[in-house]
């Protein structure tokens, strides 16, 4: 028996800008987001299995595959919203750090969303399949359209903006894990000094100009993670040492990452980097 089996792909987002407005009744916050992809992505296998049944498997030892995992997630909850009666067998070829701050997990269920859209031919527009990833988590909405856009809300209310001009994504991971709920917990507006605009950077972006798009680059939740976790200071100081361009954390950390506009840098500063964080990659924006 031939077993139907598709493919996504789920690329890992970065916040070229990130503002904290204020606490929400419903405990979450209200923020203004810039949010772009770029081309470092987790791969999604699905078949059809004969059971009605959701099965996860990957080659990373180190996420839960059970009903933890937020493609499972979204799968039970396709199938129990369209009442689905079939089974599947979604295979993650992770590829994107884990609690980094990349939306690697929203990425996942966002892909799964579209993939089981597509292998069971329900034929959910998008904006449907957003309010279902927002059940999910704030990031899983942008994730599912991915692009550029202004997010805000609690990150689920997109507006599409044009992609950012092309440049080098340098990214490092500090071996440390952060909570993006501690972070929101600890986070206090009145001791932010300088907000980063939304409309600053969109600006930025709609002129195409690198260089502005640098000098717009800001998120407040720095405040709390770089306080917290001294290394993501010094991983952002040398970056920026090293010559990137624009150097910024990305959503609520650690990962640090830096806009490189020249090829003739990129290798110095991924070298430069690699002496002391394992985990660094260079990578092209998605545009
Ligand atoms: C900070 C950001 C920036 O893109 O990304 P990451 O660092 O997680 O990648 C996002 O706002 C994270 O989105 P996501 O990771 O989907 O968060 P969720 O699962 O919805 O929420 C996790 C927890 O974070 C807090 N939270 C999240 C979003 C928000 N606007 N306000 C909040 O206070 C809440 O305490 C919530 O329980
Ligand atoms: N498919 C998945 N990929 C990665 N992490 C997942 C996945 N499903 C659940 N998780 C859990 O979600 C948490 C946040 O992961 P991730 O989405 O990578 O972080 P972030 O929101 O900081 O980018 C981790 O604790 C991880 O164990």
């Amino acid at each position: 028996m031939n077993v139907l089996k598709i493919y996504e792909k789920a690329p890992a987002k970065i916040n070229l800008m990130l503002d904290v407005l204020h606490k929400r009744n419903d405990g979450f916050h209200e923020v203004e987001m810039i949010m772009t992809m770029v081309d470092l992505a987790d791969r999604l296998e699905f078949s059809e299995l004969p059971r009605d049944t959701i099965f996860i498997s990957s080659q990373a030892g180190y996420i839960p595959l059970d009903e933890k995992n937020l493609a499972f997630q979204a799968a039970r909850l396709i199938k129990e919203r369209y009442d689905v009666r079939s089974g599947v067998h979604i295979h993650l070829d992770k590829k994107i750090p884990v609690a980094a701050g990349l939306a690697g997990g929203s990425s996942d269920a966002a892909a799964t969303l579209r993939g089981l859209n597509r292998l069971w031919r329900l034929n959910i527009p998008d904006q449907e399949l957003q309010e279902l990833g927002a059940e999910l988590g704030s990031d899983v909405p942008f994730c599912i359209t991915g692009g550029t856009a202004l997010a805000t809300g609690r990150g689920e209310k997109l507006t599409p903006i044009p992609n950012p001009p092309q440049c080098w994504v340098i990214l490092a991971k500090p071996p440390i894990n952060v909570s993006t709920a501690d972070v929101y917990g600890r986070f206090r507006s009145d001791k932010i000094v300088r907000h980063p605009s939304a409309a600053k950077m969109e600006e930025a972006i709609r002129n195409q100009s690198f260089a502005e798009v640098c000098g717009q680059m800001g998120n407040v939740l720095e405040d709390v993670t770089l306080k917290l976790y001294p290394e993501v200071l010094h991983l952002k100081e040398a970056m920026i040492k090293l010559g990137a361009d624009g150097v910024l954390m990305s959503g609520s950390g650690p990962t640090v990452f830096g806009l490189v506009s020249k090829e003739s840098k990129v290798a110095r500063i991924y070298n430069g980097l690699r002496g002391f964080c394992k985990e660094v990659y260079a990578v092209r924006m998605l545009t």
